[in-house]
C-alpha cells in the first residue's frame, strides 16, 4: 500500500474573508483520517488590500507579472498563512515534522479562462522556508495549459468524500460549494465527473450588504429575510450569457455585479440576490449527466437560512432534497481546506488532479509546483 501522508491544506477563497485550514490523511486516494481544521480572519485593513489586488491584478497580461503593489500583497499574504499554520500546528500540538506536506492555494486575483489566464498569489517557496514543510502551490496552472479552466478542482476530493456518504441519501447525489462563487459536483455510480462553476454563491450579497454599511455579509440571511425577490432583477441575472451560452466551466469575481444602488431596497436586493444564488444552482443542474435527487451543501452559504430555504424549495420543485454537508458528518467550512490538502499529496504522486469532466482539461491531469522544505 501506497504510504498515507498527513497533509494540511490552506485556502483563501474569493470571499476574501480570511484562511480555512485543515488536516488530511490520505495516500492521495483514500481519505484515511480527516482531521482538525481552523480559520484566521483577514482583518478589514488586509480586506481592503485584497481588494485593491483585485483592480491591480486587472493589468495581468502574463501571470507572473506582479503589476502596483501585488508583490507587496502577496509576500503578506503568505506571510499570514505562516503564522495560520504556526497557530494551527501549537494549538493541536503538532511540529512541523509531523506534517509531510501543505496545499497552498492562495488567492486567486485573476480568473480569465478563455484567454487561459489564472492568477493566485501565493509564494510556495516562501512558505516552505517560514514553515519547513513541504509546500506544493499553483495547483491550476498545469490544468489550463493543457486545455482546462483551471477550475473547479474540488471535485476529485468530493469524488473521495462521496465513497463514505450514509447509505439512506437518495441518489443522485450532487456536492455543491456556496463560496463566493458556487460550484457542484456530480460522481456518477461508476466514479464518473461533471462539474463546474454554478453561478454567483455569497459574492453578490456580500458586496450588496457592504455597498449599505451593513458590514461584509447578511448574518443569518437577516436583511434577505426582510425583503422579496424582485423577478425583474433576478430574470436579469439568470439571462445572463454564462446560463444560456456554451456551459462555461468557471467564473471570476468580476464576472457578475451587484444591482446597482437604489435599484431595489436593501432587503429587496439581498433576498432577490440569494434567490439568484439558489436558482442559478438549479439552472446549471440542467446539464448534468441525470436529475440530482440530494444536494449537499458546504461553504459560508449553507449559513445564510435564506439561501437554502430559496435553494430547498426550488429544489424540491425539481423533486430533490438540500441538506448541509455538516448533517452527513462533513465539515462544511473545512471542506476546501481538506481538499487542498488531499489535492497535495495527489500532486506528490503524480496523480490527476483533474478530468474533462471537471474543467474540460483534454486528459487527466496532474498539477502543483513542489517546493522543498529547506
Ligand atoms: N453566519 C452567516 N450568515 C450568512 N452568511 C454567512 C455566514 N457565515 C458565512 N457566510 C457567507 O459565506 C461567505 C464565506 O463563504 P466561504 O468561506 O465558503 O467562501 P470562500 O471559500 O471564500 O469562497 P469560494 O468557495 O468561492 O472560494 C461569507 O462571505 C458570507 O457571505
Ligand atoms: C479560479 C478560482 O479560484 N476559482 C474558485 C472560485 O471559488 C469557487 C469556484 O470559483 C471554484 O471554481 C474555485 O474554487 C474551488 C475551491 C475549486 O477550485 O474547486
Amino acid at each position: 500500500m501506497t504510504a498515507v501522508k498527513t497533509a494540511i491544506g490552506l485556502m483563501s477563497g474569493t470571499s476574501m474573508d480570511g484562511i480555512d485550514i485543515a488536516l488530511v490523511e490520505t495516500d492521495g486516494e483514500a481519505i484515511v483520517r480527516r482531521g482538525p481544521s481552523h480559520g484566521l480572519s483577514y482583518d478589514s485593513g488586509f480586506r481592503a488590500r485584497l481588494k485593491a489586488a483585485l483592480v491591480m491584478a486587472g493589468a495581468i497580461r502574463h501571470r507572473a507579472e506582479r503589476p502596483g503593489d501585488l508583490a507587496r500583497i502577496e509576500r503578506d499574504l503568505t506571510l499570514l498563512h505562516a503564522v495560520a499554520v504556526h497557530d494551527f500546528l501549537h494549538a493541536h500540538g503538532l511540529k512541523s515534522s509531523d506534517i509531510d506536506v501543505i496545499g497552498f492555494h492562495g488567492q486567486t486575483v485573476l480568473h480569465r479562462p478563455d484567454a487561459g489566464l489564472t492568477v493566485q498569489i501565493h509564494d510556495g517557496a516562501l512558505l516552505a522556508a517560514e514553515t519547513g514543510i513541504n509546500v506544493i502551490h499553483d495547483m491550476r496552472a498545469a490544468d489550463m495549459v493543457a486545455g482546462g479552466q483551471g477550475a473547479p478542482l474540488i471535485p476529485v476530493y468530493h469524488q473521495a468524500l462521496a465513497a463514505n456518504l450514509p447509505g439512506d441519501l437518495e441518489g443522485p447525489v450532487v456536492f455543491v460549494n456556496i463560496g463566493g462563487i458556487s460550484n457542484l459536483t456530480f460522481v456518477g455510480d461508476d466514479g464518473h465527473l461533471s462539474a463546474f462553476d454554478s453561478g454567483p454563491g455569497n459574492m453578490l450579497i456580500d458586496q450588496w450588504i457592504e455597498a449599505h454599511g451593513g458590514g461584509a455579509f447578511d448574518a443569518g440571511g437577516a436583511v434577505a429575510a426582510a425583503g422579496a425577490v424582485v423577478p425583474d432583477v433576478a430574470a436579469r441575472y439568470l439571462n445572463h450569457t454564462f446560463f444560456s451560452g456554451n456551459l462555461r466551466r468557471s467564473l471570476d469575481r468580476g464576472d457578475f455585479a451587484p444591482p446597482a444602488k437604489g435599484e431595489v431596497s436593501l432587503e429587496d436586493g439581498a433576498r432577490t440576490l440569494a434567490y439568484v444564488t439558489g436558482a442559478a444552482i438549479l439552472r446549471c443542474a440542467t446539464h448534468l449527466p441525470a436529475r440530482p435527487k440530494t444536494y449537499i451543501v458546504s461553504g459560508g452559504g449553507r449559513l445564510n437560512p435564506v439561501i437554502m430555504r430559496e435553494f430547498s424549495v426550488l429544489a424540491a420543485e425539481n423533486g430533490a432534497r438540500v441538506v448541509s454537508s455538516d448533517a452527513v458528518g462533513l465539515d462544511g467550512g473545512a471542506m476546501e481546506a481538506e481538499a487542498w490538502a488531499y489535492l497535495a499529496v495527489r500532486s506528490l504522486r503524480g496523480l490527476p488532479l483533474t478530468f474533462p469532466g471537471t474543467t474540460g482539461v483534454r486528459e487527466p491531469m496532474s498539477g502543483g509546483i513542489l517546493n522543498p522544505k529547506p
